[in-house]
């Protein structure tokens, strides 16, 4: 992977993420979706798909099974390409520029595993070399400690239980410190106080670092609470995009699984998008 010189953990002087300020959020996009599409065959997975996320917020990619989520998801990723339509990051086009793109980026998600017989230590050694930082072994114990891994480091990754592995899964993402972290079900399998404490995890990592998170999740208290604005995809496209609050006054509810339901029923709010 070529070096971006500019990210700070790839900088000889840099400081890990203690010292980063807190920022507030801007409206400088750092992901910038436009009129994207994906088939497969005869089917449309994705389509006509544009939306942005400013530094400093979390946007929820909402949408029933089969919606488009991870078809999305992928793209922006770069493990698929596009059949039409643009991807940029903090400017960059990430089909022309993927090699400035994915240093700026991770994810994480309960689909991809990390090779089993690795011990966690291993693993996220191995990413922190692949994104290139400087102090390797630093970040690794930094991580170990937020998420409470220190107990995990030397067990190999395939015999923890699904919560462990989850935490160590967002360790795995936030290794090279994302300006563009891509979430798909975070929380899943973990318990409540964990999961509560991870979602505090996460505003807080948000807040400091200014990154801009993508959230696909089926929790919908979860992205009520975490959720700047929200995505909701059906058949392949945005059926509605706004705030909780908005999509909750729009549609008369008072929380978003009900907000979910209506679209899912195809009881479309007025206003919103064709
Ligand atoms: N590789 C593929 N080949 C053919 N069709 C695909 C492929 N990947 C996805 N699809 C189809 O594209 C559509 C969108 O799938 P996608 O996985 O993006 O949905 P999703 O919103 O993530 O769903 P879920 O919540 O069930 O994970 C579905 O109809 C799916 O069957």
């Amino acid at each position: 992977m070529r070096r971006l010189a500019h990210h700070p953990l790839l900088e000889p002087e840099a400081e890990l993420c203690h010292s980063l300020p807190v920022l507030a959020p801007t409206t400088r996009p750092v992901l910038t979706v436009q009129n994207l599409a994906k088939r497969f065959g005869e089917v449309v997975a994705v389509a006509d798909v544009s939306f942005a996320i400013a530094a400093g917020a979390i946007t929820g990619l909402l949408g029933g099974n089969g919606a488009g989520k991870t078809t999305t998801i992928s793209m922006i990723l770069g493990l698929i390409k596009p059949s039409a339509g643009s991807i940029h990051v903090l400017g960059h086009d990430l089909a022309r520029e993927a090699w400035a793109v994915k240093p700026l980026m991770n994810f994480s998600s309960p689909y991809v595993d990390l090779p089993h017989r690795l011990t966690v230590a291993e693993n996220l050694s191995v990413f922190a070399r692949l994104y290139g930082l400087r102090r390797p072994a630093q970040r690794v114990a930094e991580l170990a400690a937020d998420l409470d891994l220190e107990g995990l480091l030397a067990r190999p990754t395939g015999r923890l239980s699904a919560g462990q592995r989850t935490r160590v899964a967002l360790a795995k993402a936030l290794i090279n410190e994302p300006q563009l972290l891509l979430l798909d079900e975070p929380t899943a399998s973990l318990d409540p106080d964990t999961a509560d404490w991870v979602r505090t995890y996460l505003t807080d990592y948000q807040r400091r670092t200014g990154a801009a998170i993508l959230l696909a999740s089926h929790n919908m208290a979860e992205v009520e609470r975490l959720c700047a604005d929200v995505v909701m995809m059906q058949a392949g496209r945005i059926v509605d995009h706004d705030t909780p609050a908005m999509l909750l006054a729009r549609y008369g509810r008072d929380n978003l699984e009900d907000v979910f339901l209506d679209i899912a029923r195809n009881q479309r709010a007025q206003g919103a998008p064709p």
